[in-house]
């Protein structure tokens, strides 16, 4: 990994910005734009179409029936399906917790305002698939729409040439998915977003996905909602001397490995750790099996940097705005207050980031390339949505009158101060 030192916290910061504005290429942006507008144009033969282009799987029906998830059951390891099912448990009691309730008050007698919080009805999951199978992804995306009360949960992902991952089809199960789609990629986002003869349109979009996906999610956005831009994976460590070499080189790997476009940085006030690091990094990155796709993403966005002081390194990651930041400092949960830019922090030496891939509860959909500046991880709250309402009696309208046309005439608006005052009479 390239060690970065002698930079002022300025320059890296710049470095920063431009490592993060490269994530939208012309050359995606424009087989995005094509593939959207194909699906629009001629639905489910655009989708099987692509289906042989970019996953070399001829299909003869997208939608996966009852039977085959039946079989998945019977093929997967069942200490797979107990690691699910815990998993399952784990995410709904934490998810829970994330439920926003109806309100209302009243102010003054003869008035009452109200939220009333409602499921969306439709949501579209995508389930990424293209170097990896990801059943965790679908106990991530579906569960939190689950305990909102969406009655309506469509999984898309790849097809593959084997038919799809039994463990993907079992945590569909699990979690309680109403339909499924073999389809990846722009093409599913679009389907989703415009509908075809096969697959329904919904009314949000959900999930990560490589820079096809998250470009596809960006431009279908004013058509469905969107929960963010969920692409390649990132990992921030802060570490100090008190971390240990290994632990810190096997998580900046465990996101490597994701994706060529991964991003993995250290950042650090001891000179001793980064060098440690970044040969250990070399030595695990050798017995990997995935190790040309981490390599490639080590060479590409791994980065270290070394810097003064812990004050700096928080600064710096906070510009960074990782999708998760490990924290692998001496009393690393007194730093939590000063983190104002990550998906998700994981604080402490023993609470490594796959932990929260998997098992322990918070979200693994997190935002990335810097978006963790202005969003936040999928949640119940992604599948809620909000309508106000109001209620006034004729004496509390006589006492606001006043104001309200007041108001009205000075935006020029003579046609709603009338529809108060005519309610005089
Ligand atoms: N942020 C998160 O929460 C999170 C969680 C899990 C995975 N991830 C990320 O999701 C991503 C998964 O990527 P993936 O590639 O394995 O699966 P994917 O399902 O996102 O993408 C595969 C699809 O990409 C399309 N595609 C591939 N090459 C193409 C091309 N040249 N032109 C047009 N379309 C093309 C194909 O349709 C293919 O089906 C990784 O980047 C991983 O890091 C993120
Ligand atoms: N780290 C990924 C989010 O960036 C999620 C994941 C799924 N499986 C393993 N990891
Ligand atoms: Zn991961």
């Amino acid at each position: 990994m390239q060690i970065i030192k002698n930079e002022s916290i300025d320059q890296i910061k710049a470095r920063i910005r431009q490592q993060t504005s490269k994530t939208s290429d012309p050359l995606v942006e424009s087989r995005v734009t094509n593939i959207i507008k194909t699906v629009r144009e001629k639905g489910d033969i655009a989708l099987r179409a692509y289906a042989e282009e970019f996953d070399h799987v001829s299909l003869d029906e997208l939608k996966v029936s009852a039977e085959q998830i039946d079989l998945a059951v019977k093929n997967v390891d069942p200490a797979v399906i107990r690691a699910l099912e815990k998993a399952a448990v784990n995410i709904r009691s934490f998810h829970q917790l994330e439920l926003q309730q109806s309100f209302e008050d009243s102010p003054r007698s003869g008035v009452t305002r109200g939220t009333k919080v409602t499921p969306l009805s439709a949501v579209g999951i995508y389930v990424p698939g293209g170097t990896a199978a990801y059943p965790s992804s679908v106990l991530m995306n579906a569960l939190p729409a689950k305990i909102a009360g969406v009655k309506n949960i469509i999984m898309v992902t790849p097809p593959q040439k084997n038919g799809l991952n039994d463990a993907v089809l079992v945590a569909a199960r699990i979690a309680g998915i109403d339909s499924i789609y073999q389809v990846g990629g722009a093409q599913a986002i679009a389907a989703l977003a415009y509908g075809t003869e096969s697959i329904p349109q919904v009314d949000k979009i959900t999930g990560p996905g490589n820079a096809y996906v998250a470009t596809a999610k960006r431009a279908v956005f004013g058509q469905v909602a969107i929960d963010m831009i969920a692409g390649p994976s990132e990992i921030g460590i802060l570490a100090d001397e008190s971390a240990r070499a290994k632990d810190v080189a096997a998580d900046l790997l465990s996101q490597a490995e994701h994706d060529s476009n991964a991003r993995a940085i250290l950042i650090t006030n001891s000179e001793k750790l980064a060098q440690a690091v970044s040969d250990e990094v070399n030595v695990q990155l050798s017995t990997l099996p995935r190790a040309a796709i981490a390599r490639d993403a080590i060479d590409n966005n791994g980065f270290i940097y070394l810097v003064d002081t812990i004050d700096n390194m928080i600064d710096l990651m906070n510009a960074v705005a990782p999708e998760h930041l490990e924290i692998q400092l001496e009393n690393a949960y007194d730093y939590i207050n000063k983190i104002q830019n990550a998906g998700s922090v994981f604080l402490g030496k023993y609470a490594s980031e796959p932990l929260g891939d998997y098992l322990a509860g918070p979200n693994h959909i997190l935002p990335t390339g810097g978006t963790a500046r202005f969003s936040s991880a999928l949640g119940v709250w992604d599948f809620q949505k909000r309508i106000q309402y109001l209620y006034y009696s004729k004496d509390a309208l006589l006492d606001d009158i006043n104001d309200v046309t007041v108001l009205a005439r000075e935006e020029g608006l003579e046609g709603h101060a009338r529809a108060i005052e005519i309610r005089q009479s």
